[in-house]
């Protein structure tokens, strides 16, 4: 088989960029498009330059449709709003469509649900092997540990970033959750200020700070009386993500349509 055309939306921006570069230094997939936001200072340029190396042959476009239709995957690390819009261009193109996006309502999230029947789309709050391992084991510790024991899941990002708690911090917090049996809409504490009154026994509560250039980092925290137990991930490289995002857009191409995530992809 060919390897596979891979395009990249909101390609100006930290992970598009870096998605590229991952995509572009693989041997397994071509970069075959670029999409920008409507009035980027990108449009019309060669992606390559506008990174301010070599040319590589591709021109960012605004032109989604255009861009999406000869795809045989196209990786989405944008805004929830543009990533509905691409989830119905991906699934008319018939190709895999690998959602980086967090920040979903859950009414954005049913909306997403139509294009799976047509094309497969692989998403995930983290596309990190390390992350997707402590998801396991957070559900596994939440699972041995009962609920005399207090989770919280405190998570640090960059000042650009716009969504709390991450994506992350909620895959984790919804791990914890099954590892109780049962749901993070069941546990999840509202987030806290004021008179707050006392912890409620069993829920599961989110912080999120803010600041610098913070990667992205999360503890989830079990504590009881005496004792805390810690499960920790530090990224420290955005690469990490690129390359999960490649590896699920090179998994999903004999994949029939349907609902996936980094799990389905890693094989944990
Ligand atoms: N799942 C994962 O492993 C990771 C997920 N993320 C998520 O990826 C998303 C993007 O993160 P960053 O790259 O840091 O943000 P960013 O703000 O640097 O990049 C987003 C890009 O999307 C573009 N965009 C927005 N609307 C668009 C549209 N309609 N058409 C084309 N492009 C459009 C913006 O112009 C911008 O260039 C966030 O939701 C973030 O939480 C980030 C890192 C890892
Ligand atoms: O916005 C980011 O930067 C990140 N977003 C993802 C999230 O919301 O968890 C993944 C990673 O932590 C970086």
């Amino acid at each position: 088989m060919d390897k596979p055309g891979i395009v990249i939306t909101g390609a100006s921006g930290r992970m598009g960029q870096m998605l590229m570069r991952t995509v572009l230094a693989s041997d397994q997939a071509r970069l075959v498009g670029a999409v920008v936001r409507p009035g980027s200072g990108w449009i019309g340029r060669d992606v390559g330059e506008a990174m301010g190396g070599a040319p590589v042959g591709v021109i960012a476009t605004d032109d989604a449709v255009e861009a999406i239709a000869p795809a045989q995957a196209v990786i989405d690390f944008t805004t929830p709003e543009a990533t509905l819009a691409f989830a119905e261009l991906t699934a008319q193109a018939r190709a895999v469509h690998v959602i980086g996006t967090t920040g979903f309502s859950d009414a954005q999230l049913v909306a997403l649900k139509p294009a799976a029947r047509h094309a497969p789309i692989i998403r995930a709050g983290n596309m990190s092997l390390g992350v997707n391992l402590l998801v396991g084991l957070t559900r596994k510790v939440a699972a041995a540990l009962g609920e005399d024991w207090d989770i919280e899941v405190v998570e640090a990002h960059h000042n650009r970033k716009v969504d709390a708690p991450s994506g992350t911090a909620l895959m984790l917090g919804e791990a914890a959750a099954e590892g109780r049996g049962t749901t993070l809409a069941d546990l999840r504490t509202p987030a806290r200020e004021g008179i707050t009154g006392a912890r409620e026994k069993g829920s599961i509560g989110f912080a999120a700070i803010r600041g610098g250039d913070v990667v992205g980092e999360h503890d989830v925290i079990f504590a009881t009386a005496g004792e805390r137990v810690v499960l920790r991930h530090l990224a420290t490289d955005r690469a990490i993500f690129a390359r999960g995002a490649l590896r699920a857009a090179i998994w999903g191409q004999d994949k029939g349509p349907g609902e996936y995530d980094m799990a389905d992809v890693l094989g944990l």
